[in-house]
């Protein structure tokens, strides 16, 4: 159930009526729902129940630190991309010994970092970063516990910008040369091999194509048994979507529908051919827990009606919300205050200047300047992939939690946006 509900005529987030929120905290303004948060992370935490599973939040689609903070007390890890990302982590709250660390580029000092805090694996790309992560743990006396990140290269039928395991994306291990990789692994002497990994793509409708890349990462498990490489967990990354609203797109399977079919696999295959042994099962999802917990609230300055199209111009752009600019994102857009009036069909865009700068195209709006939209599932890749373009200050970002809206992110002042430069004497 979502907690974006209208209640007679306007749309109110967990009983709080946006336009309230909008006078209080002003726009563009980020909205969450910490019931939705709450409820998407329960969806993953009761399909685990009982078992040797973690979920590791990719905070890359949200990573505020409010949002962090309550899904650590929920138990979650998380799946970090840098070492800013780690840093957050901490500052919330979280165990840096429930972090994994995915990403192709991973510097010495972040390796650094991410070993003096002792996560718990990194998930390495490619050889050179197999012996990258070996000098800098025996320069520390230390052992990094690593897993493989594979490319099992099965079609995740998603957007090429958000497709990762194909052979020819950047991400990965060729699955053929993933025995000859582990075996590198294995010999370097300051590393620990203790799992393997995977992560097909984002915004996966289906659960089959993750199911099938299950498949292939349990074969290699096998061979590798038969190699004396013995792994101790499997983690099948993220990437199940959500529900945009786009006509014929269709909603995705389920968390727990996807999650029980997965762990039926894994114990027939662990009763079956892997002699009954334990193996933790990880994953990464990032959108699945975010992407409904978050609205972008934004006011109309201008209607324009142009030549061949009619322009409803709003306070929020693509460096809040970049998704349709980068990959032609449907992203639904509504009036906060319900209207019978007859609409016109509108562009809505910012007022950057771009071309590019579109939320959404081609939508019948019943609006006047100065109305409050909303742009609905906003809560993944929203906020971390917004931008300061145009020095504009990036937007605020308000938590509702059982009718009391808490601040936890001001607005940028213009002011802050330049603080960090200096002009040539
Ligand atoms: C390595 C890795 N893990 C997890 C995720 C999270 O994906 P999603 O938000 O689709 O669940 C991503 C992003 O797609 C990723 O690159
Ligand atoms: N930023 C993308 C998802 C990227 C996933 C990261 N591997 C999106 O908004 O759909």
């Amino acid at each position: 159930m979502s907690q974006f509900a209208y209640q007679n005529g306007v749309l109110h987030a967990e009983g709080v009526a946006l336009n309230a929120i909008a006078e209080q905290y002003g726009t563009p303004t980020y909205v969450y729902s910490k019931a939705q948060l709450l409820g998407n992370f329960a969806a993953y935490a009761d399909a685990c129940a009982g078992r040797d599973a973690l979920v590791c939040y990719a905070m890359k689609a949200n990573s505020n630190l409010a949002i962090l903070d309550l899904l650590a007390r929920q138990g979650a890890g998380f799946d970090i991309v840098s070492g800013g990302e780690l840093l957050r982590v901490i500052a919330a709250g979280g165990d840096p010994r429930k972090v994994i660390f995915s990403g192709v580029g991973k510097s010495v000092d972040e390796m650094r970092l991410a070993l003096t805090h002792d996560i718990l694996c990194f998930n390495v790309e490619s050889i050179p970063e197999l012996h990258r992560l070996n000098e800098v743990a025996g320069s520390m006396g230390k052992k990094a516990r690593i897993s493989l990140r594979v490319n099992p290269n099965v079609d995740a039928k998603t957007h090429p910008y958000i497709a990762t395991g194909l052979k020819a994306n950047k991400f990965g291990v060729a699955f053929s040369d993933a025995l000859d990789t582990y075996r590198t692994a294995a010999s370097l002497p300051h590393l620990d091999v203790c799992g393997i990994d995977c992560h097909i793509g984002s915004q996966l409708l289906d659960d089959a194509p993750l199911l099938e890349a299950l498949d292939k990462l349990i074969e290699l498990i096998d061979t590798l048994d038969a190699e004396g490489i013995h792994l101790h967990h499997l983690d099948i990354g993220g990437g199940l979507g959500v529900d945009y609203g786009e006509v014929g797109e269709g909603a995705p399977v389920a968390v727990g529908d996807y999650l029980g079919r997965l762990f039926r696999r894994v114990d027939a295959w662990r009763a079956e051919r892997h002699g009954g042994k334990p193996i933790k099962v990880i994953f990464e999802p990032g959108r699945s827990i975010v992407g409904n917990t978050g609205v972008l609230l934004t006011r109309v300055e201008f209607l324009k009606h142009g030549e061949e199209k009619n322009f409803c111009i709003v306070d929020a752009a693509m460096n809040d919300m970049a998704r349709p600019a980068l990959y032609q994102a449907w992203m639904d857009m509504q009036p906060v205050v319900q209207s019978s009036a007859a609409g016109e069909t509108f562009d809505v865009v910012g007022p950057i200047c771009e071309s590019g700068d579109w939320l959404a195209r081609e939508r019948a709006l019943a609006v006047a300047p100065g109305d409050l939209l909303v742009m609905h599932t906003a809560g993944a890749y929203g906020m971390t992939m917004a931008s300061n373009y145009n020095t504009r200050g990036r937007a605020a970002e308000v938590m509702v939690d059982g009718g009391q809206t808490h601040l936890v992110r001001r607005r940028e002042t213009p002011q802050e946006l330049f603080a960090l430069e200096s002009v040539l004497k």
